[in-house]
């Protein structure tokens, strides 16, 4: 089994739909804690998330593989970025991680964001939504949908892959 360690449906679905056919293995998801805050800041901190969130799920019984997703924000002198974390680790101890794309924020969602509100809730606020980090994600709102949550996700989770695609090219 891969164990995803969310149940998040806009992590889960993207997951699925790669890893059953990569690894062709049942999915399933559970909830497992971060070690971070809920809304980690920088690429180290969502780094470290997704890496406890990983090591979480393979402990799961059944677990060959765990999976952990992480949503971070980091702060440059062009505002705040919205970016993915995926890392993957297998019961041999082989690893692959990525990071992928950033969306900038609007400047008033960022200025919340760093003064310690989590994101999510400031993009529902704004966008009049509930809830919709698990639907089209701040990602889907500000594209006007043209590229949705999941489909950020299934691409961090694709450049997590090679060292799993290529292992040779990849000594662990
Ligand atoms: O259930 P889990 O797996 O924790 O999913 P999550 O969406 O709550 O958690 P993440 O670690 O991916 O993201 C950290 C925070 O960033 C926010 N976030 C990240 N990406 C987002 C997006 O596309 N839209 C809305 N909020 C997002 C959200 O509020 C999260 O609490």
């Amino acid at each position: 089994m891969v164990i995803v360690g969310s149940t998040n449906p806009a992590k889960l679905n993207p997951a699925r739909a790669v890893f059953a056919e990569v690894f062709g293995l049942e999915i399933v998801g559970v909830e497992v804690p971060s070690g971070v805050p809920d809304q980690p800041i920088g690429y180290a901190q969502t780094l470290l998330g997704a890496q406890n969130r990983a090591r979480a799920a393979l402990e799961q019984p059944g677990a060959r593989y765990g999976v952990g997703l992480e949503g971070g924000v980091e702060f440059d002198p062009y505002g705040g970025w919205l970016f993915n974390v995926a890392y993957i680790l297998r019961e041999d101890g082989r690893s692959g991680f990525a990071r992928g794309g950033s969306i900038l924020l609007p400047p008033e969602v960022a200025a919340r964001v760093r003064a310690g509100e989590e994101l999510g809730p400031v993009i529902d606020e704004v966008a009049g939504l509930k809830d919709s980090k698990k639907t089209s994600g701040a990602v889907g709102f500000l594209t006007l949908h043209r590229l949705e949550r999941r489909e950020f996700w299934r691409h961090t989770l694709e450049l997590a892959l090679p060292t799993f695609l290529r292992p040779e090219l990849y000594p662990q």
